[in-house]
């Protein structure tokens, strides 16, 4: 991992290195652009045939029923069915508790104004399975979707070597009462759930992570169809401020937990100190050889690199311009330096809260904005699976109350009609 001390750092330096995914020859931009335009032209078809191009799996059919994700599921043992349904019940608290209902507000005498939730009808829920099977990722996308009350809810996930998913999938199925999976991963699968094909159902919205295929696709069927996004998630990626008081085998634990997920996955260290970033080091090189995804783990760290600051507050300066997906405060300091965030997918304080914790099981959602989109989008929610209808109700007294206004203003646009609808009210 490369080091840099902050204050060396020009702001055209700075815009690189946080700069992430770039695509500069549009090369997967032209892959997935074909792989659109082929499934939305041929669909079924085109979709066996791309399992078969990129997972490597000759499919007979397109999808799993219940009865077979039952048989599927029946392998996994009472300890794993155990942890999961400790992620479901702690998933299903924190995204319940955001469902709310708001108040109706009088804004003049006699003129009301509230909104109401009404749950997006269908939804198309994307699990990721090409480097590693996330059935995590199906609870944090299946219980906000159920709780919002989805009507359809489409769920699509690469096929493994043997043409089914993995047990665990099944299992998140059963448990979340999806009846049907289908077989399908990539650009192709969402475009398919875009367009719809002879066997998916075109969705509203699509949600979930994935690799860069995957997040370009969304980013391209959401300018060019009437389905909506998320937002964009692709690879992983983990921001850890330290200090004197953090535990270098904790944070460098961190770093390597989302070096894991691919080799597009970037791990950053902010810290105060040579020494500090001496230690982490250490300790990578320390862990890094028993992982088993060693391999991918180590192409990630060439990805990665440690910033040195002065003090906190200038690595939270960084934080901020990096705007990561996971944010670790590893330092006892964390309650001072809350406040300073700005840009972040998920925040971890204090040297005892891992991000693994979050990606599995505290309750937050581990569907979050990267490549800096923390900028300006929140991770997956309730709020993402529905949508606020605003309402108004006006009186006999109201329309006295808020008529003239509305008159005068229409007047002043020029727009005459406008003016009619309410002077016909009022001179009744
Ligand atoms: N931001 C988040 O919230 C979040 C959450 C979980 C996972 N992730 C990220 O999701 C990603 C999952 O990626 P993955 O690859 O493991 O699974 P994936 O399911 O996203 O992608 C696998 C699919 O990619 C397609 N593909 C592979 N190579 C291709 C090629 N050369 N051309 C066209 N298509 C190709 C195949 O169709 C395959 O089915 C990881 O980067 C992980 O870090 C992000
Ligand atoms: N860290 C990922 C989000 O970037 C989520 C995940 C799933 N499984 C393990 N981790
Ligand atoms: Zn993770």
């Amino acid at each position: 991992m490369k080091t840099y001390n902050y204050s060396d750092l020009s702001t055209d330096d700075i815009r690189k290195l946080v700069q992430r995914n770039v695509d500069p020859a549009n090369e997967i931009r032209t892959i997935v652009e074909d792989v659109i335009a082929n499934v939305n032209k041929h669909g079924d078809s085109a979709l066996l045939n791309y399992a078969l191009k990129f997972d490597k799996v000759e499919l007979n059919k397109l999808y799993l029923v219940k009865e077979e994700l039952e048989e599927i599921a029946s392998t996994i043992s009472a300890k794993q069915k155990a942890a999961l349904q400790t992620a479901y019940d702690n998933i299903y608290k924190f995204h319940k508790a955001q469902l709310k209902t708001e108040d109706k507000v009088e804004t003049m005498p006699g003129v009301t104004c509230w909104r109401e939730l009404r749950a997006i009808e269908k939804v198309g829920l994307y699990i990721p399975g090409g480097s590693a099977v996330l059935p995590s990722t199906f609870l944090m996308l299946g219980i906000p979707a159920r709780i919002a009350g989805c009507n359809e809810i489409i769920v699509c996930s690469p096929p493994q070597k043997n043409g089914k998913v993995n047990a665990f999938i099944a299992q998140v199925a059963l448990m979340l009462g999806i009846k049907k999976i289908f077989l399908a991963g990539g650009a192709q699968a969402i475009a398919a759930m875009a367009y719809g094909t002879e066997s998916i159902n075109k969705v509203d919205k699509i949600f979930g992570p994935g690799n860069q295929f995957v997040t370009k696709a969304k980013t391209i069927i959401q300018s060019t169809t009437t389905t909506a996004i998320d937002m964009p998630a692709g690879p992983s990626e983990v921001l850890v401020i330290a200090d004197d008081s953090a535990d270098a085998a904790f944070v460098a634990a961190d770093l390597l937990a989302q070096a894991e997920h691919g080799i597009d996955s970037q791990a950053i260290l902010v810290c105060t100190s040579k020494g500090i970033a001496a230690g982490v080091l250490a300790e990578v090189e320390k862990q890094v050889p028993v992982l088993p995804r060693a391999e991918i783990v180590k192409k990630a760290l060439d990805n990665s690199y440690i910033v040195i600051t002065k003090n906190l507050d200038e690595a939270m300066t960084f934080s901020n311009q990096y705007a990561p997906e996971h944010l670790i405060l590893a330092t006892e300091k964390w309650q001072l330096i809350t406040p300073a965030i700005i840009n972040a997918g998920s925040v971890f304080l204090g040297n005892l809260t891992p991000e693994s914790a979050g990606d599995y099981a505290s309750g937050t959602n581990h569907t979050l904005p990267t490549s800096s989109y923390s900028r300006a989008y929140s991770g997956v929610s309730v709020d993402s699976f529905v949508k606020k209808i605003t309402f108004q109700h006006i009186t006999p007294e109201g329309i006295k109350n808020i008529g003239p206004s509305v008159e005068v203003l229409a007047e002043l646009e020029g727009l005459h009609a406008h003016k009619n609808a309410v002077s016909v009210r009022l001179n009744k």
